[in-house]
């Protein structure tokens, strides 16, 4: 696990900019796994700008997100469809059938969960996994618990998970009880994990990640079984942290 101390935020989304700017100018072909949440929105605009300013093109990138929630229509505000096309899609070349985010809305949500392992499968699996961490160590939305090998499933939000996301809706009372979720065995199986934590609200995650214990009731500890993991945070994430020998500044 290599870690990246910077600064700030703003420093953060630079890192993690320049590292999938990186994968997607060298690669032929590329599947990203994308994340919702607050943290990678700066990266995206980055990733939009860079877009705007030098033109690197998307058309060979084929993308899969983490997540969506149950039963919010694709045009709702809050669905992570929504998330991606404004923050990310709508501002790049990206060929809209080689973008796929999980189905919240399907009849059969188990076949929507197998479909979705398969494509993922079928295109040859995730190159690099971009993550953020909830404070409880979910990713994904794998909330504690989850077994370590679980494919794309249907998951019951934990309360802690819905609280901290109500400040996307108008009440908690909106917040969906439940999501579909890439597994910890699918985020594991990608090749490259880009994992970014900031601001002190994250600290005690990021400092229970480091101690290195591996606990189904902190998901994020099941990246230690992950050989290409790379942590980009900043000073206020990493306050409870003592590792200096292995922080790259
Ligand atoms: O970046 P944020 O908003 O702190 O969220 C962290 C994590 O929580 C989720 O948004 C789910 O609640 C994940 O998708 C995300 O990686």
């Amino acid at each position: 696990m290599q870690i990246i101390r910077v600064e700030d935020y703003e420093d953060i989304s630079k890192k993690a900019t320049e590292i999938l700017l990186d994968r997607i100018r060298t690669a032929e072909k590329l599947v990203l796994g994308l994340a919702t949440g607050s943290t990678p929105v700066l990266t995206y605009q980055y990733l939009v700008k860079d877009h705007q300013e030098n033109q690197t093109s998307y058309q060979h990138v084929t993308s899969f997100n983490l997540d969506e929630y149950i039963g919010l229509p694709v045009e709702d505000p809050n669905s992570y469809h929504t998330f991606m096309d404004h923050h990310l899609f709508n501002h790049i070349d990206i060929p809209r059938e080689q973008i796929f985010l999980p189905n919240g809305l399907a009849d059969n949500q188990q076949q929507a969960c197998i479909d979705y392992e398969k494509q993922i499968q079928n295109h040859g699996g995730i190159d690099l996994q971009l993550l953020g961490i909830g404070s409880n160590g979910h990713i994904g939305f794998n909330e504690p618990g989850t077994p370590f090998d679980s494919a794309t499933h249907i998951v019951d939000l934990a309360e802690s998970t819905r609280k901290a996301n109500a400040r996307f809706f108008d009440s908690i009372e909106e917040v969906p009880k439940q999501a579909i979720t890439m597994g910890i065995g699918s985020i594991l199986r990608s090749k490259e994990i880009l994992l970014l934590v900031s601001g002190e609200k994250k600290s005690k995650a990021l400092a229970r990640l480091l101690e290195k214990q591996v606990d189904s009731q902190f998901p994020a500890s099941a990246l230690h079984h992950h050989a290409h993991v790379t942590i980009v945070a900043d000073k206020a994430a990493l306050q409870y942290t003592n590792e200096k020998s292995s922080v790259t500044q």
